[in-house]
């Protein structure tokens, strides 16, 4: 038991972990949801149709994947400001901006525009995290971790689309100020798999209430 029900009351309640492809977002959401007893709110990538499609042949079936995740996304985020208020802690392995992320990777700028027609359209009314990790690992360590868990269309995934999107992902979080923000240095710890790693990372969401912070495993550096 890594905390007591008094603890449990008093940190986040809505929780999103993101970061780029293969980083470890669902594993670490999965163990999160397990000790906070949580519900896990997972995007359900198997279900896109297009996104094979887009791995094999890039930029054409880029437009028809994003509106499905886009779509997706925002049924996701409309259940879950229906939800019960007291329901137990929520972890997700993605935030809402990642959307628009992903687009301004993968579309040309008349789909661009056309995405943001619809958005508009749309107008998603996403609930706002308690807290945000977002993990980061180097290039090499996420092909490594796609490479692992052999998803077969994953297999054409290349260095410079990764370099595309930890740029952008990068970029996004420097700016990033909605919510209690940790960053996580996800290359040098292994919180799936290495029991002493997610404790003192657990450790330390659960005291994450405001700002910006690094996680590294020797020591969490408070910078706000
Ligand atoms: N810190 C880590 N160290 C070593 N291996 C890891 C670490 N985190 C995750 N992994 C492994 O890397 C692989 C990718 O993890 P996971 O599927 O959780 O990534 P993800 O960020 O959810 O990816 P996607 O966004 O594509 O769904 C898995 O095989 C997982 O076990």
């Amino acid at each position: 038991m890594l905390t007591s029900l008094k603890q449990k009351q008093q940190g986040p309640r809505y929780i999103v972990v993101e970061g780029p492809i293969g980083v470890g977002k669902t594993s670490l959401a999965r163990r999160l949801a397990e000790s906070f007893d949580g519900e896990l709110v997972l995007e359900p990538r198997e279900e896109n149709p297009f996104l094979e499609r887009f791995y094999k042949t890039g930029r054409s079936a880029a437009l028809p994947a994003q509106l499905f995740f886009l779509f997706q996304r925002a049924r996701q985020m409309e259940e879950l400001r229906q939800a019960d208020m007291f329901a137990p802690v929520r972890i997700a392995d993605f935030h809402i901006d990642k959307d628009r992320l992903f687009a301004e990777c993968n579309l040309d700028p008349e789909e661009l525009a056309l995405y943001e027609q619809i958005c508009a359209k749309l107008d998603v009314d996403a609930p706002v995290p308690d807290l945000v990790i977002y993990l980061q690992a180097p290039v090499d360590a996420l092909l490594r971790r796609i490479a692992g868990r052999g998803i077969p269309y994953e297999r054409t995934i290349d260095r410079a689309y990764l370099e595309k999107l930890t740029d952008a992902y990068a970029r996004h979080f420097h700016n990033f100020d909605e919510a209690p923000l940790l960053i996580v240095n996800a290359a040098a710890i292994d919180p799936v798999s290495n029991e002493a790693d997610y404790r003192q990372l657990f450790e330390q969401i659960q005291r994450t209430t405001s700002g910006r912070h690094f996680f590294n495993p020797a020591a969490a550096v408070a910078l706000a």
